[in-house]
């Protein structure tokens, strides 16, 4: 099944397409039992993420099931300015500092890794019995390499938690070199994963999500399920199939939802 796409003409379009689909899904989810974990990432998005959300019908942002979690981190205190986390409770109201999953960085990488895994496990998925997570919503980014939270080409990424869920990247292209992240794994059985690209540069990295290509990240990332939708500006959009090309699928229909 191809991905859903929804191309914006500017950041305020995404915000609104970002925000009904935020809609459609708590709305499924909070008529399901459990807690609502809701994966970000770092870089360009956390700004548009937080406006899309926050135009959410209040009476949907229901803070004592949701809980929002990094899918990588930079290997900093969250007071740094390169903290993804940091970023995130400096754009949200302090009272809702507790909706975060914690990092607890610590002075060890590794033990650093294993206690978040310790935390998304207690936190997240107190029902869960399994090995393998099940988050209802991740958004994701890309760089121009193709990676995607901190899964960078070349397998960079050292699994040392017991289960698997976060790796650790020591040798990171993109700065800082050091961090944690979500791993294939993880992102892969997610309910739903959604991806925020924008900007010509990244217009091969949607192409290669679209085709399947799992020579990159970003592509390999996919869920399982196949339920996955491309938030994408013009410039990043570029390299798809035109709407009445023979390439184009059924994608644009509406995916059921699980
Ligand atoms: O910690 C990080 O750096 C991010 O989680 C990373 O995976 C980001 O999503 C991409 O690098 C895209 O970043 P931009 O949106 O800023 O291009």
């Amino acid at each position: 099944m191809r991905p859903e796409i929804h191309v914006s003409g500017d950041d305020v379009e995404m915000v609104t397409q970002l925000k009904n689909y935020l809609t459609k899904r708590l709305k499924y989810l909070l008529d399901m039992p459990g807690t609502i974990g809701i994966g970000v990432s770092g870089g360009s998005m956390p700004p548009i993420f937080t406006k899309a959300l926050f135009a959410c019908d209040a009476d949907l942002l229901n803070w004592r099931r949701i809980r929002i979690f990094m899918v990588d981190e930079r290997y900093v205190d969250k007071d740094d300015e390169q903290s993804n986390l940091g970023t995130y409770l400096k754009l949200f109201p302090p009272e809702l500092a507790y909706v975060f999953v914690p990092i607890p960085i610590c002075n060890d990488l590794s033990l650093t890794a294993r206690l978040y895994e310790d935390n998304l496990r207690r936190i997240l998925l107190p029902e869960q019995s399994g090995t393998s997570p099940r988050f209802d919503l991740l958004f994701l980014g890309c760089g121009p390499d193709g990676h995607t939270a901190s899964l960078f080409p070349g397998d960079r990424a050292e699994h040392v938690t017991e289960y698997g869920w976060v790796g650790v990247v020591q040798d990171s292209p993109k700065p800082p070199k050091t961090r944690i992240t979500l791993s294939f794994a993880s992102l892969k059985f997610a309910k739903h994963s959604a991806f925020i690209i924008t900007g010509a540069p990244k217009a091969h990295v949607v192409r290669a999500i679209w085709d399947r290509d799992n020579t990159l990240p970003a592509s390999m990332a996919r869920p399982y399920n196949d339920r996955l939708t491309l938030f994408v500006d013009e410039a990043a959009a570029k390299s798809l199939p035109s709407r009445d090309s023979s390439e184009e699928s059924d994608s644009r229909s509406p995916q059921p939802f699980d």
